[in-house]
């Protein structure tokens, strides 16, 4: 790979590319992976009206979702729980100040550790890593680094997240969440597995909980849901060309589904009134419980996206 680190740091963009039209571009402001071409053919939706001024998140691709603590409004917190106590983390850590909706990463600029790389087996590996800084601490006092490492392979993209808590003394929690956009000719024809069964808060109806009974979830109005205690694997079906996605996760025990639909999308300013068919997300994370991360340990997560290439 012809890339240096010193050359992107000239740059905010990051380019895996493995041959035959596939690559993975990664922009530097909240280490947002903004394409994921796969022969060709763009897997990932990006809204036209997104902003790439280094201030405001991107609208689309998957941006990193880091220490947005209250993803959940506190009554619909109390609801999640099924056992209602006080929370060992609020009386442990104190008051913070609250951040920007979805947290500090995703609008904070990240660094390169590695630049592509060409791996043994022809798949293309990079690494960022995001550590606290001044701009950090003014929203969330506490010493951290976070390493994302990507690999780009034939047909897959591989996410794997470290957070590692340097301090000697203090503990800290954390939300978490991979927010990946689906580009999606039609998201009405879009089939989501490995959800039956499982509890949601639907962000819809002021979070209310109810339990999924359907084999696969259809999209077809505002949907805003937050499914607790998912299996590891979702497949989405009629992504681009009618194929079929695979959503492979680990120690990301929720996953989100959002669709603005028309009301919404008029809402947000860089995201067009006419673009909610053609995007779906599904997005792993740790939603609605924190992460507890103890002095001097580590956690790690991670997502594999997958394209089925034979139509279903
Ligand atoms: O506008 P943002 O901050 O990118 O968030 C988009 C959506 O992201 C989803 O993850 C949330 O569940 C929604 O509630 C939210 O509206």
């Amino acid at each position: 790979m012809a890339t240096t680190a010193a050359a992107v740091a000239a740059t905010s963009v990051v380019v895996l590319d493995r041959g035959n039209n596939t690559t993975c571009t990664i922009n530097l402001h909240g280490a947002t992976v903004v394409s994921w071409r796969v022969n060709n053919q763009e897997q990932l939706f990006v809204s036209k009206l997104a902003s790439f001024d280094g201030k405001k998140a991107i609208r689309g691709g998957i941006p990193f979702v880091f220490r947005k603590f209250l993803l959940l409004p506190f009554h619909m917190w109390m609801r999640s729980q099924t056992v209602f106590h006080l929370p060992s983390y609020l009386a442990q850590f104190g008051p913070w100040t609250f951040g920007p909706q979805h947290g500090f990463a995703r609008i904070t600029r990240w660094h390169l550790d590695r630049a592509p790389e060409r791996l043994h087996n022809g798949d293309v590996e990079a690494i960022f890593s995001l550590m606290d800084n001044d701009f950090t601490r003014s929203i969330w006092n506490y010493q951290f680094r976070i390493t994302y490492r990507l690999i780009l392979r034939e047909k897959e993209l591989h996410f794997h997240i470290g957070v590692y808590n340097p301090s000697k003394d203090l503990s800290f929690s954390f939300n978490m969440l991979l927010h990946t956009y689906l580009k999606v000719p039609d998201v009405r024809r879009c089939q989501i597995t490995g959800l039956q069964g499982c509890h949601f808060i639907d962000k819809t109806r002021e979070g209310a909980i109810y339990q999924e009974g359907r084999e696969v979830v259809t999209v077809n109005e505002w949907t805003d849901r937050i499914y607790q205690h998912t299996p590891q694997e979702h497949v989405i079906t009629n992504v681009v060309s009618g194929r079929k996605m695979r959503l492979h996760k680990y120690n990301f025990p929720d996953t989100v589904i959002w669709n603005p639909w028309i009301d919404r999308s008029r809402e947000m300013s860089d995201f067009g009134d006419d673009e909610f068919p053609n995007m779906l997300c599904v997005e792993a994370g740790n939603v609605s419980a924190p992460v507890i991360l103890l002095p001097g340990t580590a956690f790690e997560a991670s997502q594999i996206l997958q394209v089925f290439m034979h139509i279903i």
